[in-house]
């Protein structure tokens, strides 16, 4: 049988209509076969958020804009992540790195302190990072657990609660450093905006990352992403090419902006909103967030490399731009994976795997309309198996759904590409054979009579009975299925197992 041509809307040509799709999640993103080792736990799991954390801190000093304001912190990202995969777990190794980072940045920036003073303030320092990203990671956590929650929705609480803890982290933290002397009080001003910018780009564009890798390694996931898993993806070439063009824009724009030293230049690094939409709709949602660290890590590095500190702030507000318009992007493949799900349903019976009623409906208007436009002949055909009542009495309804799942798979073995087979309701179904002359349909039609003939169920064997009509030109839906009713009438009142064409 062909493809069903209904519609011939884009998103409609992508799902394919006569291949169900059984399961959205069927190709769900959620096993861990990247990492190689047993998901970590216990202390294991703590020695490595703390190692960790304390390496990804230490990239993102690659743009420190003043002393303890980097305007790309991926920490809080990872602490964010952190929180919502591990929840309360998380507290103890952050704050053991967060004070062995005090004290040897401490060391690093010479402050007057002695390692007491620097380990309170490595205290103070992590509690003022935490609490923002645990009361934001309790509420995102929250909200994700609830079945209810759309993906847009989710979208959105993420990058307002990604923005207000970032905030108020950043007005934490500097309270802290300054209050513990690690931070002179007339530097607040300068590092306020870097330093919240720094720490938005870490959540915003790097949160989801890292809390998917999280999910991966940690044994004791609160949370699961089947949700943002989606099978949207082109092949990993076509995904690196994408990646690719993204890294050549990149490159190119701050190039200008090293050549022509014109902040205005920088603005153009907003074109990657393009590139990055574009992965974001047609590429799963790993690959989307893969692509945003990539752009972000690039930006940070040609920042550092092409000397373009007085731009970076144009970078991270555009980075957060970006990374919030390609999240959006995460609900569009998914929304196409639910519609053509959607679409499965309504057109596909699930229990034989024809066509429904409602798909009959749609294509039988396209092939009347081809049909009396061209004046090729077109054949409607109504079959009904005989005595299908006593087979469900008689050996159950669980035969009976055999009965009809085997004739169904027998007629589809013997009709044509072009022919379309619907189950009309019941034990009724309904042939559409288009561009066929009387004695072909007749043959076709006899073929799946015989077909239907040689199914044994339980011992019992099927029959059915046809009843099969020409298309006339005055001929509407309703009239083609009364001239084959009544055709199909008078092959039962033969004794069945019997064609009568009117
Ligand atoms: N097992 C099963 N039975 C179904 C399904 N849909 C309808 N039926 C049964 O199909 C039977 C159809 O019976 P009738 O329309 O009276 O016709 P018949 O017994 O085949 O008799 P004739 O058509 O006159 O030969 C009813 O018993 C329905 O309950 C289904 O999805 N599965």
């Amino acid at each position: 049988m062909e493809k069903p041509a209904i519609s011939k809307s884009r998103s409609q040509q992508a799902s394919k209509v006569d291949k169900p799709t059984s399961n959205v999640h069927e190709h769900a993103e959620t096993g861990r076969s990247f990492w190689p080792f047993k998901p970590l736990s216990g202390l294991y799991q703590d020695v490595f958020i703390i190692l960790s954390w304390i390496a990804i801190w230490q990239i993102g000093r690659i743009v420190e804009y003043t002393e303890h304001a980097s305007v790309w912190f991926p920490a809080a990202g990872y602490t964010l992540a952190c929180f919502l995969v591990l929840g309360w777990r998380a507290v103890v190794p952050i704050m053991v790195a967060a004070i062995a980072i005090t004290v040897w940045n401490g060391h690093n920036y010479l402050l007057p302190l002695s390692n007491v003073e620097m380990m309170w303030g490595g205290v103070l320092f992590g509690v003022a990072h935490m609490l923002p990203y645990y009361a934001g990671a309790s509420v995102l956590g929250h909200l994700l657990r609830k079945p209810d929650v759309t993906t847009p929705q989710l979208i959105v609480s993420f990058l307002i609660i990604g923005c207000i803890s970032s905030l108020v982290a950043t007005q934490l933290v500097i309270g802290s450093l300054v209050l513990t002397n690690q931070m002179s009080a007339a530097d607040i001003k300068e590092a306020m905006l870097p330093f919240w910018i720094g720490d938005m780009a870490g959540v915003v564009v790097l949160a989801p990352l890292f809390a998917g890798l999280l999910v991966k390694i940690s044994a004791a996931s609160k949370i699961d992403l089947l949700a943002f898993s989606n099978c949207a993806s082109s092949d990993l070439h076509s995904y690196f090419k994408k990646v690719a063009i993204n890294l050549a824009l990149i490159l190119f724009v701050m190039l200008l902006a090293k050549l022509t030293q014109s902040r205005d230049s920088a603005f153009a690094i907003f074109f990657l909103a393009i590139t990055h939409m574009w992965i974001a709709c047609t590429e799963s949602t790993k690959r989307n967030v893969i692509s945003l660290a990539i752009s972000s890590l690039c930006i940070v590095l040609l920042v550092h490399i092409f000397a373009l500190m007085d731009y970076v702030k144009v970078y991270q507000f555009a980075l957060n731009v970006i990374a919030a318009n390609a999240l959006f992007g995460i609900a569009i493949p998914q929304l196409q994976a639910d519609n053509a799900l959607l679409k499965d349903r309504v057109f596909v019976d699930t229990l034989t795997q024809a066509y429904t009623r409602e798909y009959l409906a749609q294509r039988s208007a396209l092939e009347m309309a081809q049909s009396r436009e061209s004046g090729s002949s077109l054949y409607f055909v109504m079959f009904d198996l005989d005595k299908f009542k006593r087979i469900n009495d008689e050996l159950g309804h669980v035969d009976g759904d055999n009965a009809l799942r085997r004739l169904s798979q027998v007629t589809k073995d013997i009709v044509r590409k072009a022919d379309v087979f619907a189950r009309f309701g019941g034990d009724e179904f309904v042939l559409l054979l288009p561009n066929i002359n009387e004695q072909n349909a007749l043959n076709l039609v006899e073929k799946v009579r015989e077909g239907i003939n040689a199914i044994i169920i339980s011992e019992v064997s099927l029959s059915s009975s046809f009843g099969v009509t020409l298309m006339q030109q005055s001929d509407t839906l309703e009239t083609l299925i009364q001239r084959a009713d009544r055709a199909l009438y008078a092959s039962k009142e033969k004794g069945g197992n019997t064609i009568t064409l009117k």
